[in-house]
C-alpha cells in the first residue's frame, strides 16, 4: 500500500485563506437588503475561487457537535465491526479504509463512513433505516442524529442554491430545483488518524468534488487547504461555520442557467472552450486536506447532487446566446460511476469523464 504521495502534490500552505464569510441571517430572514448584500458577496467568490464560509446558517450548533460525537463513536470501533459495513465495489456506501479496495497508489490518510440522504414521499428516515439496517440498535442514536444532520445540509443547500441563483441574477430558480431538490445527497464522515510522517502523506489528495454543492464542517484541529492564487492556502477551523464549495456539476458541467452564469464568469468563452486540461492541475478551484502528526482530525461531508437520471445540458437562452455545446449530454449517476469505478475523482476528471462516456455504450446505473 502505498500512502506516498509525489512531491508536487505536498507543497506547503502557508498563508491562510480569507474565505469569504457570508451571514445568511438577514437572507433566512427574508430580509432584501440582506439578501442583496449576501448575493453580491458570493457572486464575488465565485468569481474568484467558489469558496466561501457561511456562518448564522440556521444549523443548530448542538446538532454538528452531536454528529462528531456519533462520528467518533464509530471509528473508535474495533476494525472487524467497521469492516462489516465496508463499502462494496460498485457502491458509494459504507466504510472505506483509505479507499484501499479501489486504488493502490497516492493512498489517502483517512477513514470514512458514507451513507445517502434523500427525501421521499412517504417520509421515510433513510439515514435512521441506514444505521439500523448496517449496524443494529447500538448505532440507532447515530442514525436519528446524522438523520437530523442531513436534513438540515438539504434545507441549508436548497437555501444557498437560491442565493446562489440570486447572485447570478438567474430567475429561472425552478430549473435548480428541478435538478436538485430529489436528487439523492451523499452524507460522508470523514476521519484522519494522526500519521507519523505527514509531510509526505495526504489526508484527501488535491481534488475538485464531482458533486454540486458541497457542505464542509471540519473540526477544529485544520487541515482543510484550497489551491487559490496559484498557491496552497489553509482555512482557519470555525465552529460556527461551514465551508461551502460549488462542485463539477454546478461550475463545470454547465447544467443550470446558475452554472452555466459562473462559467461565464470564471473564464471568458467558457461555453465554447471549457479549459480544463492536465496542465492545469492545481489550478484554483482544488482543494485537499493534510494530516497532523499529533492530532486527528475530523470533517463532515454533506455533497448535494443532482437527480441521477436528469440530463445535465446547458440550458437553450444560454446555448444560443453563447454558441455551441462541446460536451455530449450526461446524468449525474453517468459521472458517479466513472469516480466510483474508473478513475479517482482528483485529476482532470470530467476530461477523462468526457473521453470515457464517448467510448463506451454505458447505460449502467449505479445502486
Ligand atoms: C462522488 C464522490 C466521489 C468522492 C466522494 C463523493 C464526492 C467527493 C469525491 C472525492 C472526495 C474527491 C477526492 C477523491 C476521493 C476519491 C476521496 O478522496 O474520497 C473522492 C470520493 C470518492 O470517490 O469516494
Ligand atoms: O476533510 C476535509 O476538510 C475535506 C474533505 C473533502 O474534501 C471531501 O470529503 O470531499
Ligand atoms: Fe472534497
Amino acid at each position: 500500500m502505498n500512502f506516498v504521495w509525489p512531491k508536487e502534490y505536498l507543497v506547503n500552505a502557508n498563508e491562510e485563506f480569507q474565505a469569504p464569510l457570508i451571514d445568511l441571517d438577514g437572507f433566512l430572514k427574508g430580509n432584501k437588503e440582506a439578501t442583496k448584500n449576501a448575493a453580491k458577496l458570493i457572486s464575488k467568490a465565485c468569481s474568484t475561487h467558489g469558496f466561501f464560509q457561511v456562518i448564522n446558517h440556521g444549523v443548530d450548533l448542538s446538532l454538528i457537535s452531536e454528529a462528531y460525537d456519533q462520528m467518533d463513536g464509530f471509528f473508535k470501533l474495533p476494525i472487524d465491526k467497521k469492516l462489516s459495513v465496508r463499502k462494496m465495489k460498485g457502491s458509494m456506501w459504507g466504510y472505506s479504509g483509505a479507499h484501499a479496495d479501489r486504488f493502490s497508489s497516492k493512498l489517502p490518510w483517512k477513514e470514512t463512513l458514507s451513507f445517502p440522504f434523500h427525501d421521499n414521499d412517504t417520509f421515510e428516515p433513510v439515514v435512521t433505516n441506514y444505521f439500523d439496517s448496517t449496524l443494529g440498535d447500538d448505532f440507532q442514536q447515530a442514525g436519528e442524529a446524522f438523520q437530523k444532520y442531513c436534513e438540515a445540509m438539504k434545507k441549508l443547500g436548497m437555501k444557498v442554491m437560491e442565493i446562489l441563483a440570486i447572485s447570478l441574477g438567474v430567475d429561472k430558480s425552478d430549473y435548480y430545483k428541478y435538478l436538485f431538490e430529489d436528487g439523492c445527497s451523499i452524507m460522508r464522515c470523514n476521519y484522519y488518524p494522526s500519521c507519523q510522517e505527514p509531510s509526505v502523506a495526504l489526508g484527501t489528495g488535491p481534488h475538485c468534488d464531482p458533486t454540486t454543492l458541497t457542505i464542509l464542517h471540519q473540526d477544529q484541529v485544520g487541515g482543510l487547504d484550497v489551491f487559490a492564487d496559484h498557491k496552497w492556502q489553509t482555512v482557519r477551523p470555525r465552529s460556527d461555520a461551514f465551508v461551502v464549495n460549488i462542485g463539477d456539476t454546478f461550475t463545470d458541467r454547465v447544467a443550470a442557467s446558475i452554472q452555466a452564469k459562473v462559467r461565464c464568469v470564471w473564464k471568458l468563452g467558457i461555453i465554447n472552450g471549457f479549459e480544463y486540461h492536465f496542465d492545469r492541475l492545481f489550478d484554483d478551484l482544488f482543494y485537499r486536506a493534510v494530516v497532523n502528526r499529533y492530532k486527528e482530525r475530523r470533517s463532515l461531508a454533506f455533497f448535494l447532487c443532482p437527480k441521477d437520471d436528469k440530463v445535465l445540458r446547458p440550458p437553450q437562452d444560454i446555448m444560443s446566446r453563447d454558441g455551441t455545446k462541446q460536451y455530449p449530454d450526461f446524468t449525474w449517476s453517468q459521472l458517479l460511476q466513472f469516480t466510483q469505478n474508473y478513475y479517482r475523482a482528483d485529476e482532470a476528471t470530467l476530461q477523462n469523464f468526457i473521453k470515457w462516456l464517448k467510448s463506451s455504450k454505458t447505460t449502467n446505473h449505479l445502486p
